[in-house]
């Protein structure tokens, strides 16, 4: 859990506090947050330890509703947006948290890649980042493509583009802004982002955290 700047998607530039839950099984061979996917009982630390943490790591504690607000407000964090991501934090029904962040004032949202079923608010911001054929064989359902605020697609070939249209098609998405985000930053991967973008009215997504060297 920290307190940084939203780097991607709509809400790039938004003070934002951060709430990573460990644990996924979609296994994206790019993934930049590989130490989110055990859940190790052996990697179990109390919740002061690992919010002493300030690099990654595997290891992950168990945190209460009650826990996570207190934590916000021991750190004096003023940021009033919440980020549930991961891991896949769709694994957990998230609505309860929702609602009791939501009734401190807070606005939520959660990024999820849209293989499991999204249980959240009905106002919490869905960020979809579909997954295509990956090692873990998980499948993106029709009812998260239908649920997504936005969709934020990893891409690096032609091919990652020519999967995100198919799931478009697929899943009737017409109104929902599409953002492309170039996998971790190569600059062919950027190039071929701008250019999509370009062609398809669609939005960049440029993971800005990366850049300035923020978490
Ligand atoms: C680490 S994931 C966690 C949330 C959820 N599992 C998901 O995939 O949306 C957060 C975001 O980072 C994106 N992402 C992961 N690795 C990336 C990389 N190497 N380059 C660009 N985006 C990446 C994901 O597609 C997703 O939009
Ligand atoms: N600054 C910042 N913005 C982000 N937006 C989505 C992130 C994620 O890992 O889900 C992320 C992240 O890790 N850091
Ligand atoms: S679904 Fe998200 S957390 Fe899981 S492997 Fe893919 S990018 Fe990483
Ligand atoms: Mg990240």
């Amino acid at each position: 859990m920290f307190e940084t700047i939203q780097g991607e998607g709509s809400f790039t530039g938004q003070p934002s506090i951060f709430i990573r839950l460990q644990g996924c099984p979609v296994g994206c061979s790019w993934c930049d947050t590989k130490h989110t996917w055990e859940i190790d009982p052996e990697r179990e630390v109390s919740a002061p330890v690992m919010l002493s943490k300030n690099a990654e790591t595997d290891e992950w504690a168990e945190f209460s509703i009650a826990d996570l607000l207190q934590t916000i407000a021991e750190n004096g964090w003023q940021a009033k947006h919440i980020v549930l991501t991961g891991g896949e934090p769709c694994m957990v029904d998230l609505e309860p948290l929702c609602r009791v962040f939501e009734e401190s004032g807070f606005s939520i949202q959660v990024e999820t890649s849209g293989t499991f079923e999204v249980l959240v608010s009905p106002k919490c911001w869905v960020t979809v980042s579909p997954k295509v054929n990956m090692r873990g064989g998980y499948k993106v359902l029709g009812s998260a493509m239908q649920r997504a605020n936005e969709i934020k697609h990893p891409v690096a070939t032609e091919q990652h583009v020519d999967d995100l249209k198919a799931l478009l098609v697929e899943h009737q998405v017409t109104d929902t802004p599409v953002y492309l985000q170039p996998i971790s930053q190569k600059e062919r991967a950027t190039q071929l982002a701008i250019d999509t973008c370009i062609a398809n009215n669609w939005r960049l997504s440029i993971q800005v955290h990366k850049y300035i060297g923020i978490e």
